[in-house]
């Protein structure tokens, strides 16, 4: 890793002021841990233990209460002046919550119906036939996970979760990926029983959409932060991406969680989650307290992550959340995340920089495993209790 003394400006916390969400009054207290049940929420953020104050009534800041909901249409709109407009919406978003729901995103809901499918049916199979791609033989952890091997939060016993991890990967004939020598070349692992033969061909389709819509959207993005459509296009030839296949049963032992507070260390993440009746997925905000992301039909979840945070000095929020699957039935959820090449080298963005400041660049691909021996291997544990994380975190943590 290069050394490095970037500074971020914000911190995580979520406490902008500009969208119609947000209000004072949030009446949702951490309930995870109940022998702390109004003092701090607890979360890795870039893969180091952080928490927060929860703060209620007076003391409460203007933060968020809900995702933004962005209709996507105007993605595919000819018009550079609707996707202004639409960048406009997402770039509030990005910048006050770090969330926001995306409808109208042109991903056929067919395809997300059947992967949700092949999910349900692969979580089935005989835990051998699963056990045969366990991610413990792939240095990027691609293949399964079983129950509780994930462990983000250390204060729980694992996440209660199993899910399947693949990326990118040249040698796969489905991707049409170019061989990029500089580079490392990461490998999937798939399982050979027939009995699974059904997964692969189901993965790779939500993969192949996942991927298209991912490049629009980073168009989107680049002019939500006032640059050129194309000025990531450049650094995202041939992105690191992943999607992770998740299986949440329903939980009954209230400490435990589906996957621990964290953030996410990609470019960003897009997850289509399977219908509970019980929201799971939670989002934290400026007060700590956990905003619950309702499933919708035909609708992703988009969020910003540490790489965004990074390159946008702060300003746009990679905002820390979980999953408590407390319902009575299983979810299923896909999240897909992105991030530009492996050899890229990216720094805080020219319009962030701040006069006097040194900031040095850093290659996406040290960064990114980096953060994945950190989260899958080191489980930090939590510091001095007696202060919450305002003023000092800044994400600046590679
Ligand atoms: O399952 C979900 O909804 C989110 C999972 C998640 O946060 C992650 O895999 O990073
Ligand atoms: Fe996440």
């Amino acid at each position: 890793m290069p050394t490095t003394t970037t500074t971020t400006t914000n911190t995580n916390t979520n406490t902008n002021t500009n969208t119609n969400t947000l209000t004072k009054s949030d009446p949702r207290p951490d309930s995870a841990h109940s022998e702390e049940p109004d003092a701090f929420v607890h979360y890795h953020d870039g893969g180091i233990p952080g928490k927060r104050r929860i703060l209620t009534s007076a003391a409460a800041k203007q933060t968020f209460t809900e995702l933004p909901r962005i209709d996507m249409r105007r993605m595919f709109s000819d018009s550079l002046e609707d996707r202004k407009e639409l960048a406009k919406e997402v770039g509030a978003a990005c910048r006050d919550v770090g969330f926001f729901y995306a409808v109208n995103h042109g991903v056929d809901e067919q395809v997300l119906d059947s992967t949700f499918e092949a999910l349900e049916k692969f979580f089935k199979l005989p835990t051998q036939v699963k056990m045969e791609t366990h991610n413990k033989k792939s240095a990027k952890f691609r293949g399964y996970e079983a129950f509780l091997e994930g462990k983000l939060d250390p204060r729980t016993r694992g996440d209660l979760k199993e899910g399947f991890l693949m990326g990118e990967d040249a040698t796969d004939p489905e991707q049409n990926r170019p061989m990029t020598p500089s580079t490392s070349t990461p490998r999937n692992q798939w399982p050979t029983s027939p009995s699974a033969a059904f997964f692969r061909p189901a993965i790779y389709s939500y993969y192949n959409h996942m991927l298209a819509f991912s490049k629009r959207l980073l168009s989107i993005f680049a002019l939500a932060l006032k640059l050129p459509e194309d000025y990531f296009d450049a650094i995202s030839t041939h992105p690191m991406t992943n999607v992770r296949a998740v299986h949440y049963p329903p939980q009954s032992v209230p400490s435990d969680v589906g996957i621990g507070a964290h953030t996410d260390f990609c470019w960003f993440t897009l997850v289509c989650q399977s219908h509970t009746r019980e929201p799971a997925l939670q989002v934290l905000n400026g007060n700590g307290h956990w905003v619950p992301v309702t499933p919708e039909p035909n609708t992703f979840v988009v969020n910003i992550a540490d790489f965004l945070k990074l390159v946008t000095g702060g300003t746009w929020q990679s905002t820390v959340h979980r999953v408590r699957n407390i319902g009575l039935e299983h979810r299923y959820s896909m999240p897909f995340f992105f991030s530009p090449n492996e050899d890229a080298k990216v720094s805080v963005l020219d319009r962030f920089r701040k006069e006097g400041q040194v900031y040095d660049e850093f290659l996406v691909g040290d960064y990114f495993q980096t953060r994945l021996d950190i989260d899958r291997t080191t489980h930090l544990e939590p510091g001095d209790d007696d202060d919450d994380d305002e003023g000092k975190r800044t994400g600046a943590v590679y």
